[in-house]
């Protein structure tokens, strides 16, 4: 029998928690065999609708599940955290870009921030999916100070998922074909969803499918898939944000055997993504860490798009960056 890990989710009360928790206490996110458990936090007028969920955690009578915390006290929500997943904030509604949340979710991030640097496990693995995920994470990270910028990440893999799957709709083929898939940047409508290196049944995606496609169709709508589902549902994606998440982790965690995911993490200078912002990057996973895929060449396109993406982050980063002290 494994010793049991923590696991804090914030936004606990919230719709994409509603999803998240009973996958991750099911065992999807960290095996079938890793006891697990839950801490999990949301804000006072949240809690009695908390109570609600943590009622029926029980009632699944989970095999994994050691203990269930519920708190309004990020303190206590993050100590001892070994995997933190910060998805509380406000989401946008219809008509709303993601930068209007900037200023209304920001501060929530450097609390949590200070909070996980206090008491967090010295290895916690964050991941932030709140909106705007990739700024979000960089004032977390800025503000906990004792921790590695690398266990601060932000979540562009539902993105890398909507992409696979509008490459499979397109050749006719399965998610599971394709290879090499990349989403560089911002968790935004700036994003660079990119194919350039992509595989498909083992042959170049650039291919079999024209550029006009890619410019005018693929990357717009993976870019506004958000925006699409908010006006079909009435509210912000919420089992699909919660499943990328689950992968996220769960990629990290495990490794990904060899395989590209994107992962949002802090800039280091590859592909002249100077420091200093959170940026989606291909990487592999192995023993608990990510390292980005390195030398891939670049075209005239991608640039544009990785450049203009980066731009966006500067944007939001210079518009909180009293936060970032
Ligand atoms: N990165 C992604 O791919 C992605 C995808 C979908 C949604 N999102 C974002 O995830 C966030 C949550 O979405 P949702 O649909 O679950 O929202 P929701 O409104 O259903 O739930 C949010 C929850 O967060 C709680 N909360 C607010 N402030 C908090 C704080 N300081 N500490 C702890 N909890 C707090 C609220 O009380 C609420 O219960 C939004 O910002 C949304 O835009 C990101
Ligand atoms: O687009 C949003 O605001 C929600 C989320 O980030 C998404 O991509 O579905």
């Amino acid at each position: 029998m494994k010793k049991p890990v923590k696991v804090a989710i914030t936004g606990a009360a919230g719709q994409i928690a509603y999803s998240l928790i009973f996958r991750i206490a099911s065992g999807s996110m960290l095996g079938p065999d890793q006891p697990i458990i839950l801490q999990l936090l949301d804000i006072p007028d949240s809690l009695e609708k908390l109570k609600g969920t943590v009622m029926e955690v029980d009632d699944c009578a989970f095999p994994l599940v050691q203990e269930v915390i519920a708190t309004a006290d990020p303190m206590e929500a993050f100590d001892g955290t070994d995997y933190a997943l910060l998805v509380g904030a406000r989401p946008r509604g219809p008509g709303m870009e993601r930068k209007d949340l900037l200023e209304a979710n920001a501060k929530i991030f450097s609390v949590q921030g200070k909070a996980l640097d206090a008491k967090a496990s010295r290895d916690v693995k964050v991941l932030v999916v709140g909106n705007p995920a990739n700024t979000n994470a960089l004032i977390a990270q800025s503000n906990a100070k004792s921790l590695d910028p690398k266990q601060f990440t932000a979540m562009v893999r539902l993105d890398h998922n909507r992409a696979l799957s509008q490459l499979a709709a397109k050749t006719g083929t399965k998610t599971t074909d394709i290879e090499k898939m990349i989403i560089w940047g911002n968790h935004s409508a700036t994003q660079y969803p990119d194919i350039t290196h992509t595989l498909v049944g083992g042959k170049a995606a650039v291919n079999l499918v024209d550029q006009e496609w890619v410019e005018k169709d693929f990357i717009p709508t993976v870019q506004q898939r958000g925006a699409a589902i908010i006006k079909a549902r009435g509210l912000s994606s919420a089992a699909s944000a919660a499943s990328s998440a689950v992968d996220h982790m769960r990629d990290w965690a495990l490794g990904t055997d060899g395989k590209w995911v994107s992962m949002g993490i802090p800039s280091d200078g590859s592909y002249g993504i100077k420091p200093g912002v959170v940026y989606g990057y291909p990487v592999i996973c192995a023993n608990g860490q990510y390292e980005i895929v390195q030398g891939l060449p670049v075209n005239e396109f991608s640039r544009g798009r990785m450049d203009a993406t980066e731009k966006e982050l500067r944007e939001e980063r210079a518009a909180i960056e009293e936060l970032l002290k």
